[in-house]
């Protein structure tokens, strides 16, 4: 068994210079292992995959559709069919608000979301509760991001025809009782969207056991490239729902007037696909999977307790959500008295240290929580205690540097 420290010699940009990368919420690093799966299909199999009756787009073809499968038993799906490629969870999100809300949301209906929801996860069904004067309603979190059973089951009512709701909230960290959410929501004949950008990369995700009609996740923040999202959604769902982007690929048959159709998966993957980012999404996938879900949880959550523990010291740092470190999954969000977010992350970055500021996509939550922007760092399993130690030093030094006494 390999020490989880042993990985870290995979990522040449973490070991290329003194800088301390705690913005991985926002996207993580890659292995070379996965660099190289990319490069290999551009350098051994690159053509139009799905179209060409010639060795080459079929290579292509088998490399696409291997990833497909290897993606599907990753979270647990069914089948290969019910696994959509898009470009990342934002557009994931936007087809299931266009292809199954627009059609199935009526006048008087309502959709359910939390206020901790990211954009992509509130714009696309204010979207569809506009044009189908439907509701919008929000659950409400309490003090430290957690959603309570009457809360979702005080919302959650016979008028309910979807609920949309993050796995993991990128500003809290806190993870949501998903499976007890999507059980009620069924109770009520609802159908549930499970936003996974957060959850996918730090836990074992099993879309059968939470129940989710939809789930979404993208690639960039597991290891894989930029690019490359995951819709995976019930086959039956999928089967009656209209395209979303249409174009070339997904189709049957095409008249002046009208077209038919392909089959599941190929009907909502437009255009020419992006094949070398599905390949290096299994590759990041099997990596994730050699490294193992509890080690990488077990390190998350000793450095993040050593964060944690190491802020609570500094008297004028105020840290959101649970004050247990094991429930952050590797998000800490604070803010410092007296010093912007943005200011925050500029002093850190000139001692080369990685956070993110400002609102995260998140803005229902900040003002929720009464504030205009926060500051967050973010870890992954390749983060080391050394870098904890660093950041810690660097951030005590951040209100001296801003003109306040120490
Ligand atoms: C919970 C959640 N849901 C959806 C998204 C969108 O992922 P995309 O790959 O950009 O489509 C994100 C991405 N959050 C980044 C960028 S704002 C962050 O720094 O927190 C997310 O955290």
């Amino acid at each position: 068994m390999a020490n989880i420290g042993d990985y870290r010699k995979d990522f040449d940009i973490l070991n290329s210079g003194d800088y301390v990368y705690f913005d991985n919420a926002a996207t993580s690093q890659r292995p070379n292992q996965v660099l190289d799966a990319i490069s290999n299909f551009y350098r051994t199999a690159n053509a139009n995959p799905l179209r060409g009756l010639y060795d080459w787009s079929i290579a292509a073809t088998d490399m696409y559709e291997d990833s497909r499968r290897v993606v599907a038993d990753f979270i647990g799906a069914a089948t290969p069919e019910e696994i959509i490629f898009t470009r990342n969870t934002s557009e994931s999100l936007n087809l299931v608000a266009y292809s199954y809300g627009l059609d199935n949301v009526s006048e008087g209906d309502e959709v359910v979301i939390s206020v901790m929801e990211h954009h992509s996860n509130i714009l696309p069904w204010q979207m569809v509760c506009r044009k189908k004067n439907a509701k919008l309603v929000y659950l409400e979190p309490d003090e430290e991001g957690v959603i309570s059973k009457e809360e979702y089951e005080s919302k959650i009512t016979d008028r309910t025809k979807v609920v949309a709701i993050g796995h993991v909230s990128n500003v809290m960290g806190v993870t949501n009782p998903v499976k007890e959410i999507v059980a009620y929501a069924k109770s009520k004949g609802a159908i549930v969207v499970v936003d996974g950008a957060q959850s996918t990369p730090h836990m074992k995700i099993n879309v059968q056991d939470l129940g989710a009609d939809f789930f979404a996740f993208s690639g960039h923040k597991m290891l894989g490239p930029m690019g490359i999202g995951v819709l995976y959604g019930r086959k039956e769902l999928l089967e009656n729902m209209s395209p979303f982007l249409t174009g070339g690929e997904m189709i049957e048959y095409v008249t002046r007037t009208d077209a038919t159709y392909a089959e599941l998966p190929h009907k909502f993957e437009a255009g020419t696909v992006n094949a070398s980012g599905a390949v290096g999404l299994a590759e990041a996938i099997r990596y994730l999977q050699n490294v193992g879900f509890e080690a990488i949880e077990a390190q998350e959550q000793k450095l993040t307790a050593l964060l944690m523990e190491g802020m609570s010291k500094l008297p004028y740092i105020k840290i959101y959500g649970s004050k247990d470190p094991k429930k952050h999954c590797g998000i800490v969000t604070f803010t410092i008295d007296g010093v912007h977010p943005h200011d925050i992350s500029s002093v850190l970055n000139d001692d080369h240290v990685c956070i993110r500021a400002g609102h995260h996509c998140a803005q229902p939550l900040m003002q929720f929580i009464g504030e205009g922007s926060t500051a967050r760092a973010s870890l992954y399993f390749y983060n080391t205690e050394e870098e904890v130690k660093i950041f810690l030093e660097k951030l005590a030094k951040v209100r001296e540097v801003m003109g306040y006494g120490a």
